[in-house]
């Protein structure tokens, strides 16, 4: 396998101080599990009738439901905090290690990503222009994507190690948010925070898996396997198999964007890009091909890498659903009293005025 496995900041060709910041930040998050049992009594009268409903009944009954919800016990360190923000200010990029995501965990994920796009078990698109297929998987932890009726163990287990990773994610995720609420503060009056700010604004956990395969093509014309943009959302966390070509657009450059094993690429979307006034980046990115543009990559190795296929997934985090697109514009225009304008006039705490 060709791994673009070059370091974790990265010099201009010319040796100058235009460093591109995509650091290595390790998270460690320490969590607890609660289960939670909910104990529902039907209250019967003298005759047998079910108060709740009405209906006839032979004996008093119950029933009770379990939930089980995983907490972050921890606060975020206030040096990793920061080291993280300064990152996503600069580049809007980091490379993200935490404890909860073990490299095993991670590369078993992305070879049961490219079974299921070879395999169709989740719904393919072929990209109309970019040599790439790909799934969007919603609502993950709802769904099955295999038949659990068939018995066959190999696809259950499968079906389960996408349920964890994005179980997993969603922790990391809310972690990063945590680290950005605390990086954020310019005063050094922390008692003041809302650690959870940005975190209880994706409660809901409204993320889509984008599992991705591009196709090996061989050639040296290849352009960009998938063109540049920059995500929608409030973060994304990419995992690949490091194969070569993702870049950034920093400073009017494509660099590459290091790969580290066991990592995950933290990137800025245009949300929460827009909530912190721009301060957070939401930098364009790419895969590159041999025969991209001012690419700032080794065209040997770009090349390399259209004899393989590459797989990635992103884990696009968007807030919930009553937290608005543009949440300043709907808190200067109305200045009601809703979660959302609360929100963004709480965006204070952070010096971000509006
Ligand atoms: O495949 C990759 O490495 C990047 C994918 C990406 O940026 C995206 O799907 O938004
Ligand atoms: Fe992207």
């Amino acid at each position: 396998m060709h791994r673009n496995n070059q370091g974790v900041t990265e010099l201009d060709d010319d040796g100058n101080d235009d460093v591109v910041t995509v650091p290595l930040i390790h998270i460690d998050t320490t969590t607890a599990t609660t289960t939670t049992t909910t104990t529902t009594k039907r209250i019967i009268d003298d005759n047998n009738v079910d108060i709740d409903n009405g209906t006839t009944s032979s004996s008093s009954s119950s029933s009770s439901s379990t939930t089980t919800s995983t907490v972050i016990t921890n606060l975020p360190s206030r040096k990793t905090s920061r080291l993280l923000v300064s990152a996503l200010k600069d580049s809007g990029f980091a490379l993200i290690q935490s404890n909860l995501l073990t490299s095993d965990h991670q590369l078993k994920t992305l070879q049961v990503a490219s079974q299921f796009l070879a395999a169709r078990i989740v719904d393919v698109v072929s990209h109309p222009t970019d040599p790439k297929v790909y799934a969007m998987l919603d609502s993950v932890d709802q769904y099955d994507y295999v038949d659990r009726s068939s018995n066959d163990s190999n696809n259950n287990n499968n079906n389960n190690i996408i349920k964890e990773y994005v179980d997993v994610l969603r922790l990391i995720k809310t972690d990063i948010l945590r680290h950005i609420a605390v990086g954020l503060l310019s005063s050094s009056e922390d008692d003041e925070i809302d650690v959870d700010f940005f975190a209880k604004l994706h409660d809901e956990h409204n993320d889509t898996l984008r599992l991705i395969t591009y196709h090996p093509t061989h050639s040296i014309t290849t352009g960009n396997r998938c063109k540049e943009h920059s995500d929608y959302g409030t973060i994304t966390l990419l995992s690949t198999d490091g194969i070569s070509g993702l870049e950034l657009y920093h400073n009017g450059r494509w660099k590459p964007v290091p790969f580290v094993e066991g990592t995950l690429v933290l990137n800025v979307g245009s949300l929460l890009s827009g909530w912190t006034k721009n301060i957070l980046r939401a930098t364009l990115h790419r895969v590159a091909g041999p025969g991209s543009i001012n690419s700032g990559s080794n065209k040997e190795d770009l090349f390399e890498a259209t004899k393989h296929p590459r797989t990635s997934i992103a884990f696009f985090a968007d807030p919930n659903y009553n937290v608005s697109e543009s949440l300043t514009a709907t808190a200067t225009a109305t200045a009601t009293a809703t979660a959302t304008a609360t929100a963004v006039l709480e965006l204070e705490q952070f010096g971000i005025t509006i």
